[in-house]
């Protein structure tokens, strides 16, 4: 790469502005959302949406919440017209929905798009035009004025065509390549349309600022909208509208400072889909108020299922780590944050905390739909004792002691890396059951029998290394006499560190489980566990299953 050279900043700043927008820390009201998934988002896939796949993509933006939807440009094909028309014809459009089409300074084009308006209860006809320095020179060739009169001229032939139809049909302007206009002719522009329209209370008029390609930071954006906010005519009857685009990766920064700075309304689509690098990601907006506790009046409590409809319609993926939408954003791999999202749910439950905090998790993954035991805590050689200890419990109801959660998690670990992939938690609990639970060899305890004597005398009878054995000792109490005479008699030498036990549900039963640690003379660590009915035997079994460990590690 060594054209840099070749390149320079395109953007114009607006004159002085006050930068009032700066001292606002958050965005503490949902916008006007308007989705331009129909228009700006279907111009930009490989292949747009068919009428019956734009019917359905209607539908759920409507059960999202959307009350203004762009759903096309009628003018463009006989696909897009007919889809508009459909919508009328059938009354698909909710009373309090408002559609929005978008149209050229044209007048055939105008023309095209009223007709296909005709028998619309609400709608927005949004007209454009490209108002920036390149646009001007390399595309139209025309000066300022010329520009400016394509604005105005397509301004009055809405209004004439307006007076044509019968319906509520509001209007909204866009400079369209707003960034790379000088602020002042951009202020310019749009108010001799606002001339034109001349909006009032009941006729308010839309005045779009987008951001076409992103040419600069967002704060050069957010003091563009607050210069425009400020001195655009007619501001009380006029709603300031954000349209970003993402080109340099700051599409959601751009709006939520563009709020800020006075704009009411937003213009995005689901999952940032539009030309090139998309359009803002509605998705990501609503959660970001949502995560600070501002309702953001659109519904998306399921995106598993939103996803799903969205990749079938547009035949786009969603990024794994789309904001909030992806597949792994809620998904920790890595130990620490394991560690902390299990002690954070842990000391939730405890304090019956009511305000979201968990370490890591900037939203509940159930409050859109997601599973804590799939989506979150999972498992590869990143992890750590506290996520896989955390799988056993929620997952499978064994609530393991602390050290013991650490011999279980190098174990799991280490053959997530050898294997060189995800553990799945049936693959996490056949692990466990295989390597700590009720293991039989060498030693298989047949029969136990306990008498009062001395403390507790145990007689044991077991296999071991394919031999009928008994033994008998005794000890303080029946867990430490089974454990004497398995010792009296195999002559290894350790000590029992470590018991403890809970129930375990199995099914609608209850079963009790037991951990054993003992340690070897020369202080290694051997974990076994037990299950039954009966809590001695858990506990026996338990014992035994550290034992062999420690037997079978020579
Ligand atoms: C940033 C955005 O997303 S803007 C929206 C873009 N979306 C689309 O264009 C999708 C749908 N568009 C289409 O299907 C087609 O472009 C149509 C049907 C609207 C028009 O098609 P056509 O007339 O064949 O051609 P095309 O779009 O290439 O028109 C270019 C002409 O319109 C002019 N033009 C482009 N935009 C505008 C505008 N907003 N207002 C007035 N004239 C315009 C151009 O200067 C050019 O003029 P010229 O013929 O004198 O050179
Ligand atoms: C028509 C306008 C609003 C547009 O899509 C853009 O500038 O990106």
């Amino acid at each position: 790469m060594n054209n840099v050279s070749k390149y320079t900043r395109q953007f114009f700043e607006a004159p002085k502005t006050e930068m009032k927008w700066a001292g606002r820390s958050y965005v503490d009201k949902a916008p006007m959302w308007c989705s331009v998934d129909l228009r700006d988002g279907n111009q930009a896939l490989i292949i747009p949406m068919s009428l019956g796949e734009k019917l359905e993509f209607f539908q759920k933006l409507v059960d999202i919440g959307f009350k203004e939807i762009e759903i096309g440009f009628p003018a463009a094909s006989e696909t897009e017209y007919d889809f508009c028309r459909t919508l009328i014809e059938q009354d698909l459009i909710p009373d309090d929905v408002t559609i929005q089409v978008l149209t050229q300074s044209r007048e055939h084009i105008i023309q095209k798009t009223f007709e296909a308006l005709r028998g619309c209860k609400n709608a927005i006809v949004h007209l454009y035009n490209s108002t920036s320095l390149a646009q001007r020179e390399q595309v139209f060739r025309k000066s300022r004025e010329e520009i400016k009169e394509i604005a105005v001229s397509g301004a009055k032939l809405c209004k004439e065509y307006r007076g044509k139809y019968e319906g509520n049909f509001r209007f909204e302007y866009s400079p369209e390549s707003f960034t790379g206009t000088e602020p002042e002719f951009a202020l310019e522009i749009c108010n001799a349309v606002l001339d034109v329209w001349q909006p009032s209370h009941d006729d308010k008029v839309i005045i779009n600022l987008p951001v076409t390609v992103q040419l600069s930071m967002p704060h050069i954006y957010a003091n563009q909208i607050e210069y425009m906010c400020e001195n655009l005519k007619y501001r009380e009857n006029v709603i300031v509208s954000l349209h970003p685009h993402n080109d340099r990766g700051c599409a959601v920064a751009d709006t939520e400072m563009g709020l800020l700075a006075g704009a009411e309304r937003v213009e995005g689509t689901l999952f940032g889909n539009g030309e090139r690098t998309g359009n803002v990601d509605i998705i990501t907006l609503a959660m970001n108020m949502y995560s600070q506790g501002v309702d953001p009046q659109l519904d998306f409590s399921d995106i598993p299922s939103l996803s799903e409809t969205y990749s079938r319609l547009t035949r786009m993926g969603i990024y794994e780590r789309q904001p909030y939408s992806g597949k792994l954003v809620f998904a920790a791999f890595s130990g620490s944050h394991q560690d902390a999202i299990a002690k954070g749910m842990k000391w939730r439950e405890e304090h019956g905390e009511t305000i979201w905090n968990v370490p890591y998790l900037p939203i509940d993954p159930q409050d859109i739909g997601r599973e804590y035991e799939s989506d979150v805590i999972r498992i590869n050689s990143q992890s750590g004792k506290g996520g896989i200890g955390y799988i056993l419990e929620t997952r499978f109801g064994y609530d393991l002691p602390k050290k013991m959660r650490e011999s279980v998690g190098y174990m799991v670990k280490s053959i997530s890396d050898r294997k060189h992939k995800e553990l799945l938690p049936d693959e996490v609990y056949e692990i466990f059951k295989s390597n700590y639970v009720d293991i039989v060899s060498p030693i298989r305890i047949t029969e136990t029998h306990f008498v009062q004597r001395n403390g507790i005398e145990a007689t044991i009878s077991f296999d071991y290394n394919g031999r009928k054995v008994t033994a008998t000792d005794t000890g303080n109490g029946r867990l430490d006499a089974v454990s004497n005479a398995i010792r009296s008699y195999t002559g290894s030498g350790y000590s029992l560190n470590t018991y403890s036990e809970h129930a375990l549900e199995v099914g609608s039963a209850s079963k009790a489980v037991s951990y054993v640690e003992i340690i070897t003379g020369d202080g290694k660590s051997f974990w076994g566990t037990g299950i039954d009915n009966d809590i001695i035997t858990s506990s026996v079994k338990a014992l035994v299953s550290a034992v062999n460990n420690m037997l079978n590690a020579g």
